[in-house]
């Protein structure tokens, strides 16, 4: 896990962010001989590297989201894509409620102003986060959390879930109904999905133009999930009143259109940025991937069961027994006599079942 180390000293001297030639260039001249690699979320971890591996095992990803990996590319090559899912919610949590705050009350375009030597009390009028209702489109780990924040400053809080059901999140606040009730209902809109198919777009032209004039949403999850053209458009036309956006499809983004648009506040991607997320994430991430090479629990992991079954203490002795079947298989069809024309195993024991598939596999590849 030397990479660990060297990952760790380029992210931190700011290099990797900021030259995606040398951090590409980098992943292909250094990856071959190492097992695991561990990532936060600016590095592209795309096929082409994963299959100029030849011993990883294991992609960590010190964080939540692992789009910026490719899971189907690792599960073919048979490594673990894992996550740590819960390090950083508090903190992704708490910027967006902050954002929520500012929104609501424009303390970053007044300091703004402030420091360029004004006192302008008229221009930042405010509004009330109380009896506002907050939709929450993704009630998961970050969702929940947010949902009991903005509780306390009286918000009431509906949202929208495929998969947390609505009696779950009616303990904690939230009335779930359709995306197109929600739309209409809510003064604020926050999403905290993970940014896949399904995801991108869900708020667009079409929705936007079913929300509240002058809705004001926030996206601390992924660039993408609000459409960024149809943001602009809305916050141009005064549909949307305002957006506090940590994420962009591109980051940094190239196009500056949104950052500048005076309803805008926005962060560099912060909501893992505190000492507690990156403690925590760091720590879940070594610890994880300690307890995988030992054949401990296996946490986080995200891509196949079946993937993960591989690597508990019963799938070895069973790997074993396959591969010792098959180099008797490869030996035998290596000799004069071969083919032959029926092999016949005899197994003992409570667990026939997994010795059977043990067995399979080397029987099709050597007969
Ligand atoms: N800005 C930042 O620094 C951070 C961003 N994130 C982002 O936040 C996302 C959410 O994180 P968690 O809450 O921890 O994940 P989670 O997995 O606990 O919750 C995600 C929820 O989204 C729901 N969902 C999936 N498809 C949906 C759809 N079409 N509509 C509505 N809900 C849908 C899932 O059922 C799940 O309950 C992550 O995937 C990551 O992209 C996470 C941490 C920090
Ligand atoms: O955990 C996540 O999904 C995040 O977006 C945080 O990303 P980061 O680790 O800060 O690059």
């Amino acid at each position: 896990f030397l990479l660990i180390q060297k990952y760790k000293y380029l992210l931190y001297d700011g290099l990797l962010p900021t030259c995606p030639w040398l951090r590409n260039t980098y992943h292909m001249f250094s990856f071959k001989n190492y097992d695991g690699l561990v990532v936060r979320s600016a590095t592209k971890v795309t096929a082409d590297i994963i299959n100029a591996t030849d011993n990883l095992k294991i992609i960590g990803r010190a964080g939540t989201g692992v789009d910026n990996v490719d899971v189907d590319a690792a599960t073919k090559k048979g490594v673990i894509v894992m996550n740590t899912p819960s390090g950083n919610t508090i903190s992704a949590a708490e910027l967006t409620c902050i954002m929520l705050m500012n929104l609501s009350r424009n303390v970053p375009q007044a300091t703004m102003s402030m420091k360029q030597g004004n006192w302008d009390r008229k221009k930042f009028m405010g509004s009330e986060l109380f009896g506002k209702v907050l939709g929450i489109v993704g009630l998961g780990r970050i969702g929940k959390e947010v949902a009991s924040r903005m509780q306390s400053f009286g918000m009431k809080t509906i949202g929208y879930d495929p998969i947390t059901p609505p009696e779950v999140s009616a303990s904690w606040g939230v009335e779930q109904m359709s995306l197109e009730k929600l739309w209409p209902q809510c003064d604020y809109i926050t999403v905290h999905t993970p940014l896949m198919p399904s995801t991108v777009g869900l708020l667009s032209d079409e929705t936007f133009a079913l929300c509240k004039r002058g809705v004001k949403v926030v996206n601390c999850a992924r660039g993408g999930i609000i459409d960024e053209a149809a943001l602009l458009r809305a916050l141009e036309s005064g549909q949307c009143g305002g957006a506090g956006l940590d994420v962009f499809v591109e980051e940094p983004p190239k196009d500056r259109s949104l950052v500048n648009h005076p309803n805008v506040i926005s962060c560099p991607h912060l909501g893992a940025s505190t000492k507690e997320a990156q403690a925590r994430c760091g720590e879940d991430i070594a610890l994880q991937i300690v307890d995988m090479v030992k054949g401990k629990n296996l946490i986080g992991a995200v891509n196949a069961q079946v993937l993960a079954s591989t690597f508990s203490q019963e799938s070895h002795q069973l790997i074993k027994l396959g591969e010792a079947v098959g180099a008797v298989l490869q030996s035998c069809s290596a000799s004069p006599k071969a083919p032959w024309s029926h092999v016949q195993i005899t197994t003992q024991g409570e667990v026939i079942g997994y010795v059977a598939k043990a067995l399979w596999l080397p029987l099709v590849v050597y007969m």
